[in-house]
């Protein structure tokens, strides 16, 4: 019998969740601690007003951050009401508006088969027509000005008022950018013609539509008779401006969160949203959740510490009634290939002694290139794994392009090393140009190496020029790899082809993310160099074991896998068995988070979302020394750790590094803190001025010195030119140094390698 169901899932709730489910009318709020069962109570909601209202799906519109979360929201509601479950509006913000937008495109203009344009097609766009302008291409950078645009269309400023009101670009004069007004017109009046929105267009357009168009505007009021959005503390105005004119007649708007839990703010999430809706409802039901069910008292009382920390937060009470659990285990490693080696190990003894399986298990990192040294560790061990929103590493576009170039190198009958390479950075050379290629080679029974080694022969004009040009390259390429290492080699393609400088030019957080990972790759290259025990250390042996690491089934079955996933993709997610990796300052505190306490609060957001992933047991590690731009750098372990409550963490011994710097660690030690100052004053110790150059150090001509450049000197070590000034004999250059700090140094005077222009 219905009644019978309907008991079952509201016995699964405690009574303030079954508040939250059962009074289904009117706006609610319910911000509330990590794992207390929001999202539960989001979720049975909906459940309940199809099976106990009888609401038509049809009639709900639910709205998360990410598909997955999503995807598995429909799967619960699924298992209470069954498949009448598909037909709820349920979605990502971007998903569910495009389809709306879809549906009504001619009211703005559009068509219905619109383009929707990524970050890569906006931003060639905004290239062309700085260029177009005459504009100075260094000052408005593309993804400066589709940064400057995209804050300004999700606090629904439209180029006219951008335009208009100088207060949104007094920032801009300010910095000297005073055309951007003008580029934000030209961008939006192109986009429109080619018939594309991009991605903020989706929301800024939706809500152009709801406010322009009232009949449009009713029709959806009248469809969506009950609005539901997660983790409501993530969205920016523009987001909550369109669920506000959805729910206007009705109100039935139900908003779940965790300020405590904010990690958008640098994509313009904003905190205040919580503030507003109070604000805007002032019949608001507000419910508050404070036991946790996720995780053990251990974990919750850790989390509480380290986000007590913030000033800016509304208070709380988290507590649970779980066990006490296991201490929070401090993994400490030499390196970031030891720290994959130690968490392999720490995995699979857990697996033994509790009999979990690889799906009870996350890795969690704060960038995507900290993947690489575990999924090589996890596979030394034959542990599945799989990397969630973000390809596995070796997968990944910008490491196999750099890898065809490799492939092509040793082997020069490698076609589709070739196919891939030949154009990249791109030089004019089309698939049309490659097929003739073919096409000769097969038709003068020629090897294509040798038809394209004298291209111009079978193909005119500028083709078979440029071709020629890459093979040349190849050639180069080819020499060094016979006389050098795998790594020189390396390195010497990703800066000859303009694959780096490329990468580097792009500011996006997924651009950075693609140099980041090239840099990982070349990291990897030198740790195989580096290796005392090989003996050969040529480009194709690298290539080789690089074959055999990838050739590996890597579609492993979710249930059997352990997940691999950077923090901002594991929001209301929870694990068994959870590992924090790389807790090291300037990675974790990312180092473009250090400049303001805001910037800083919101890493421990993200640290504490971490955290409270983790059910049964925690774990938290991090590297005395890192690769980095080819080098072993010293790294200091992250303030974090200093933060957490010591009477919740133990060091572990037996999975830590036997380093001298650890030899004083306890197994249980509530001095773990003054441990870590050890290893920080060691670290600086260790460090200290003494800088070894590079065997092949020779100053560089540094006329062309520019900002952004990353330079070595023999003394200071390696750095980043930030400051340029004045010219000629008085040319001064002002670099920040990894280890130095910041110097001012004499033009004329200084040796200065450039490693990377
Ligand atoms: N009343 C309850 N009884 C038993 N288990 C519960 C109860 N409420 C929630 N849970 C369980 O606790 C865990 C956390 O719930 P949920 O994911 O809904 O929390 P949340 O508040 O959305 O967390 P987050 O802040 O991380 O998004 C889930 O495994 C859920 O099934
Ligand atoms: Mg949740």
């Amino acid at each position: 019998m219905a009644s019978e169901v309907q008991d079952d899932y509201l016995k699964e709730l405690n009574p303030p969740q079954r508040e939250g489910v059962v009074n289904t009318e009117g706006p609610t709020m319910l911000i509330a601690g990590a794992g207390s069962g929001k999202t539960r109570v989001l979720t049975y909601r909906i459940a309940h007003l199809m099976k106990f209202h009888k609401v038509d799906p049809f009639n709900i519109m639910a709205l998360t951050f990410t598909n997955k979360a999503a995807r598995e929201m429909r799967e619960r509601i699924e298992g209470v009401v069954g498949g009448e479950a598909k037909n709820l509006y349920m979605g990502t913000f971007h998903s569910v508006f495009a389809r709306i937008l879809r549906a009504e495109a001619s009211k703005l203009g559009y068509s219905s088969n619109f383009t929707i344009y990524d970050t890569d097609d906006s931003k060639t766009l905004i290239k062309q027509i700085v260029k177009e302008q005459g504009l100075d291409d260094k000052l408005y950078k593309p993804n400066v000005v589709l940064n400057r645009i995209s804050a300004a269309k999700n606090r629904l400023i439209s180029w006219r008022d951008y335009i208009n009101n100088p207060v949104f670009t007094e920032d801009d004069a300010s910095n000297m950018r005073p055309e951007m007004g003008k580029l934000y017109q030209t961008y939006a009046l192109r986009c429109y013609k080619a018939d594309a929105m991009d991605f903020d267009d989706l929301l800024f357009n939706t809500n152009v539509l709801l406010q322009e168009h009232t009949e449009v505007l009713n029709k959806y009021q009248q469809r969506f008779h009950y609005l539901l959005i997660d983790e409501f503390q993530d969205t920016n105005i523009s987001q909550y401006q369109i669920a506000k004119k959805l729910a206007a007649v009705r109100e039935n708007i139900c908003v779940v969160g965790d300020d405590a839990q904010s990690i958008y703010a640098f994509r313009g999430a904003d905190i205040q949203n919580i503030l507003n809706f109070e604000r805007d409802y002032p019949d608001l039901k507000v419910i508050k959740l404070e036991q946790n069910y996720r995780s053990t008292k251990t974990i919750v009382n850790a989390a509480n510490s380290v986000i007590n920390r913030n000033t800016a937060q509304l208070k709380k009470n988290v507590w649970t009634d779980n066990e006490d659990g296991d201490l929070i285990e401090l993994i400490k490693a030499t390196s970031d290939n030891e720290e994959g080696k130690l968490i392999a190990s720490s995995i699979f003894e857990t697996k033994m002694q509790s009999q979990a399986k690889n799906n009870d298990f996350a890795i969690l990192y704060r960038t995507n290139s900290q993947s690489r040294a575990m999924e090589e560790a996890l596979r030394r061990n034959n542990l599945k794994y799989r990397v969630v929103g973000g390809l596995s590493f070796y997968q990944r576009k910008e490491i196999k392009d750099l890898i065809a170039y490799l492939r092509f190198i040793v082997n020069p009958n490698d076609e589709q090393a070739m196919r891939r390479s030949i154009n990249l950075p791109k030089r004019g050379i089309g698939p049309g140009t490659v097929e003739k290629l073919v096409v000769a080679s097969a038709e003068h029974g020629k090897s294509l190496w040798d038809i394209m080694d004298n291209a111009q022969f079978y193909i005119s004009g500028r083709g078979g020029k440029q071709v020629e040009e890459y093979v040349s390259l190849i050639k180069s390429f080819r020499l060094t790899a016979e006389k050098k290492d795998a790594y020189d080699c390396a390195a010497q393609v990703a800066k000859n082809t303009g694959i780096l400088k490329e990468l580097y030019a792009d500011k996006t957080i997924e651009g950075m993310s693609r140099y980041e990972n090239v840099q990982e790759l070349l990291n990897a290259i030198k740790e195989f160099t580096d290796d005392p025990e090989r003996t050969d250390k040529s480009l194709s042996a690298f290539l080789q074991e690089v074959t055999l690491l990838t050739d590996e089934d890597r579609n492993a079955d979710p249930e059997e896998a352990i997940t691999l996933m950077t923090i901002h993709m594991a929001k209301g997610l929870e694990f068994n068995y959870v590992y924090i990796v790389g807790l090291e300052e300037e990675l974790f505190p990312s180092q473009m988070m250090l400049s303001s306490r805001a910037d800083l609060e919101e890493e421990r957001r993200l640290f504490y979302v971490a955290i409270t992933r983790a059910k049964k047991k925690l774990h938290l590690s991090y590297a005395l020394n890192r690769y980095r731009f080819g080098r072993l750098k010293a790294c200091e372990p992250s303030r974090f750790l200093e933060e957490v409550d010591p009477q919740f963490i133990k060091v572990n011994k037996k999975f830590s590094s036997t380093a001298p710097l650890s030899s004083a660690d306890s197994y249980v030690t509530k001095n773990f803190v003054n441990n870590l100052k050890k290893d920080r004053s060691n670290r600086k110790f260790a460090s200290a001025p003494q800088h070894q150059p590079s065997a092949d150090f020779k100053p560089s001509d540094t006329s062309k010195l520019a900002e952004g450049m990353l330079v070595e000197h023999p003394k200071f070590g390696f750095g980043k030119v930030t400051v340029i000034d004045a010219e000629g004999a008085n040319k001064k250059a002002r670099v920040d140094f990894e280890k130095a700090g910041e110097k001012t140094l004499l033009l004329s005077f200084a040796k200065l390698r450039i490693v990377e222009d």
